[in-house]
């Protein structure tokens, strides 16, 4: 049986019992993915954690946040888990929400937590949850393909790093440029997403979907968190560094040794180290860095090294993703100036890529770093790539790592049929 034709007699079985504010159900296991493309409501928030075995599938709102209402809503309300996510920018199209229909999997069991707010109160579970009227689902070739910037401009990019660097005016900048295609129609995006999902399941440490309507989804397959929080206990990750995968043993090793001993690769990622333990070291007690890590993706393999620690308990959640992001590992050093020379050089803002996204919960959250990352708004579908600049990059072999980094995509997308 399907996990969706499971559900849905699950689902039947006890409709006539959903009238109270909160009702909570427990499943069996089934895969959330697998019930995306049936989910009826317009925002469905997904985001699953293989570093903790938990996933999340969020349907519809029932109730929405501003940042300052959300502590105390956690103090107050244990079992329930909010949607985050905020772009790049702080503050500039912050969702942070409690979903109406929550499915919670963790441990190999599915929870289902329903609160009633007006939009969809005459909804049954199996309603909200399948939507019949599915047709065939199909993604035709692109019919247009658009690089921005194009190398020329990129290469300008670059020139403009390294003047600020030559006049010491920063010491690392992390730039990014976007692949956008266009198709004929509206893209189907539960469909192009489980593509995604499908394509890269060793690719990703945290995968995100996020519906913000019926025209317009963000995607995520992001190797990097900002945090987990579990109690007080802090683990946090600098990452940064960047190297192809070899085509054989012998040379993804020869390829490894560079990533650990190039004075640049080093540079890099230490300068995102030293930024976090700046950052945390007077908001946690007990602060460990673990030594170098290569995390090893199939298509990349990054510097790494897991930092951990007690969060002091005047430190709200919020204000930890204030005071971590963007850590230099997608923004720059120093990091305000970082700010501004960002927008400066890259013209336009940054939207949800390289932004904060999760989930918020009084004993659990997990905050992942949205890159390698995708929006689609309607036909058209935007891929993102971006590189940490430290003196000496060069243009051409950051064009390069940039393009790897949009490889999970890319390789999807050239399949031309979904
Ligand atoms: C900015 C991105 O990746 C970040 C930059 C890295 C680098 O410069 O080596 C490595 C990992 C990420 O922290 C991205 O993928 O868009």
């Amino acid at each position: 049986m399907t996990a969706v034709s499971f559900l849905k007699k699950e689902l039947q079985k006890i409709d006539s019992q959903v009238s109270q504010k909160i009702t909570t159900f427990t499943f069996p296991d089934i895969s959330l993915v697998d019930l995306l493309p049936f989910a009826a409501t317009e925002e469905v928030f997904f985001f699953e954690s293989k570093e903790e075995d938990f996933s999340y599938l969020a349907l519809g709102k029932s109730k929405f946040f501003l940042k300052s209402d959300v502590q105390e809503f956690l103090d107050h309300n244990p079992e329930d888990i909010l949607v985050f996510q905020d772009s790049f920018e702080e503050n500039s199209a912050t969702l942070c929400y409690l979903p109406e229909w929550c499915l919670v999997r963790r441990n190999g069991s599915v929870t289902l937590r329903v609160h009633h707010s007006l939009e969809y109160q005459s909804y049954s579970p199996s309603n909200i949850i399948f939507n019949l009227s599915i047709w065939e689902s199909f993604l035709g070739p692109w019919i247009s393909y658009e690089e921005r910037p194009e190398s020329d401009e990129w290469a300008k990019m670059i020139n403009d790093a390294n003047r600020l660097f030559s006049r010491s005016e920063l010491e690392k900048i992390v730039l990014h440029r976007k692949k956008i295609f266009t198709y004929d129609s509206p893209i189907e995006m539960t469909v192009l997403f489980r593509e995604v999902y499908e394509a890269n399941k060793n690719s990703s440490h945290f995968t995100v979907y996020n519906q913000l309507n019926y025209m317009e989804a963000f995607i995520s397959l992001t190797p990097e968190r900002l945090f987990t929080l579990k109690g007080q206990n802090l683990e946090t990750v600098s990452l940064a560094g960047s190297i192809a995968r070899g085509t054989d043993e012998e040379s993804d090793r020869e390829l490894e040794e560079r990533l650990t001993t190039s004075d640049k690769l080093i540079r890099e990622h230490n300068i995102v180290t030293k930024a976090i333990e700046e950052k945390l070291r007077p908001v946690l007690s007990e602060l460990t860095i673990s030594p170098l890590i290569t995390m090893k993706l199939p298509y990349i393999q990054h510097r790494q090294a897991v930092i951990k620690g007690v969060l002091k308990d005047t430190t709200t959640v919020l204000e930890l993703i204030e005071l971590l992001h963007p850590t230099p590992a997608v923004g720059g050093i120093p990091h305000d100036k970082a700010k501004v020379k960002i927008l400066e050089i890259e013209k336009e803002k940054r939207g949800y890529y390289a932004g904060p996204v999760g989930v918020l919960s009084q004993k659990f959250s997990e905050i992942a770093v949205g890159i390698r990352s995708a929006l689609i708004l309607g036909p058209n579908l935007t891929v993102y790539g971006g590189a940490g600049i430290v003196a000496g990059s060069e243009a051409e072999e950051e064009w390069i790592e940039t393009g790897t980094k949009m490889q999970p995509f890319i390789k999807v997308i050239n399949k031309s049929t979904l």
